[in-house]
């Protein structure tokens, strides 16, 4: 288990780019198993949920061209389904939770889909049903096994377009409906669909492989089922999470920075929540100019009431973000309640910042209230282990503005999602040591 060392009260300066979006990079691979015909993906970051289901990927036959550190030609032309049997496949696809995409594509092409209770963050419930009541609606049976870790099965001789309600606007549970109903005889609606840019994209490029989707942006997606996918081109947006996480930083540690190529018109409600802990950020043609603030403040609401910061599905504000947010509040001047509706697990890493000296108050497991210092305070450098992968850069970025040294163990949570993030933000002026 690797470990960071960090010293707390360097400032950052000068450029950063965003890595290609995790969330979308995960959806977007699968997708590749769709179509016999190459398919070129760009802008694919290299951290390791993305490395491991590239390498999964492989492993299914699928051959995979490397262009340039971050374009990869995927050729799905031969995939060996019987894969999905072997105890390599458990493993590998229980290591992370975008395996689970492989669901859709794997059903409407070969027939029938595999896979074991997926990985990703342990941030409460995280249930599936969404996806097998989707896949139900096509035609699929489903079977779930509770031994050996649990397994769940799909299969199908052939899928057929019907309407559907979705349960949950789930994301996953979107982009693996969709990727079924693409190759279904007839027309799906999916309404309560998800729309985050992920989907945006996913459903842009399946457009662009010989899909007809409409609706796309909506909460209501029609797909018109066509016979065959052909190959495509597609470049990864880039880490819309990963961008929230340089502005909270830059906040924190009164640093100076500028974050290149945004795609800003696809950050939504992202900077609009980011201003109202009241730090400035400046748009620059595509990049977001982030000024060191010795002080920022809180907005109350319109009728002077408190701030209440809270997660949603798309266009609302992401949860991915919301730990993020909770950090950066610890210098900000004023008090705002923190609202975790989606997960339920994903708050109790206040516990390590409350050591470090922050005035938190966790009211129950989706709700905290932060006391901002206006710098009055700050934090100290302690030990601490991160428990998921937002939590760990909302860790990290304490430990960045706090006094003295801090360790963060349990690193990989945060390579799960975040590109050699100690590199590039010792480039800015940080004093990050992987031990
Ligand atoms: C690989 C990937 O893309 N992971 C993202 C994906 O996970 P994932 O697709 O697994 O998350 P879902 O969208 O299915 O839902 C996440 C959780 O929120 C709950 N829920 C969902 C929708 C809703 O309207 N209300 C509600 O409470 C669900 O019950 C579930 O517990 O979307 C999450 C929600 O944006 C993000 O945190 C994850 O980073
Ligand atoms: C929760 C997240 O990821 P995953 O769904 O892969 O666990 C995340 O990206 O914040």
């Amino acid at each position: 288990m690797a470990s960071f060392k960090v010293t707390g009260g360097r400032k950052l300066s000068g450029e950063i780019t965003p890595q290609g979006a995790k969330n979308e990079a995960l959806q977007i691979l699968c997708a590749v198993v769709l179509t016999a015909e190459p398919v070129t993906i760009h802008n694919i970051p290299n951290i390791r949920d993305v490395n491991q289901l590239i390498d999964l990927l492989g492993d299914m036959g699928v051959k995979i061209r490397r262009l340039s550190e971050s374009s990869v030609e995927f050729d799905a032309s031969q995939v060996n389904i019987d894969y999905l049997e072997s105890e390599t496949y458990k493993a590998k696809a229980a290591a992370l939770r975008g395996s689970v995409m492989l669901l859709g594509p794997t059903l409407a092409r070969f027939k029938k889909g595999r896979i074991p209770s997926p990985g990703g963050d342990k941030i409460g419930r995280r249930r599936l049903d969404t996806h097998f009541m989707g896949f139900m609606k096509l035609g699929a049976k489903f079977n779930y096994s509770a031994e050996d870790g649990g397994f769940y099965e799909v299969d199908a001789s052939h899928l057929t377009g019907a309407y559907m309600l979705l349960d949950e606007a789930s994301v996953t549970g979107t982009a693996n409906i969709l990727m079924a109903a693409v190759l279904a005889k007839g027309t799906t609606t999916i309404y309560h669909a998800a729309c985050e840019p992920y989907i945006q994209q996913l459903c842009k490029m399946l457009n662009r492989m010989g899909a007809k989707i409409s609706g796309i942006g909506s909460n209501l997606l029609t797909i018109e089922g066509v016979e065959i996918l052909g190959g495509t081109e597609h470049t990864m947006l880039p880490d819309m999470i990963e961008i929230g996480s340089f502005i909270g930083m830059a906040a924190m540690t009164q640093s100076e920075i500028t974050i290149k190529n945004c795609k800003i018109p696809e950050l939504g409600i992202i900077p609009d929540v980011f201003r109202k802990l009241g730090i400035k950020l400046e748009f620059r043609g595509d990049d977001i100019f982030v000024p060191a603030q010795e002080h920022y403040e809180l907005e109350n609401f319109i009728d002077g009431s408190m701030l209440t910061i809270s997660d949603h599905p798309w266009p609302g504000f992401t949860p991915d973000l919301l730990s993020i947010i909770l950090v950066t509040a610890i210098q900000a001047k004023g008090t705002v309640l923190i609202h975790q509706k989606m997960f339920e697990s994903r708050l109790f890493f206040v516990d390590r910042l409350i050591e470090m000296g922050a005035q938190i108050i966790l009211c129950d497991p989706h709700r905290a209230t932060v006391v901002g210092f206006d710098r009055k305070q700050n934090l100290k450098g302690i030990r601490m282990s991160s428990p998921d992968i937002r939590a760990g850069v909302s860790l990290l970025i304490a430990a960045m503005s706090a006094t003295g040294t801090s360790i963060i163990d349990n690193i990989e949570q945060i390579d799960r999602g975040y590109q050699n993030i100690d590199t590039r933000l010792n480039a800015l002026g940080a004093e990050i040591v992987r031990i």
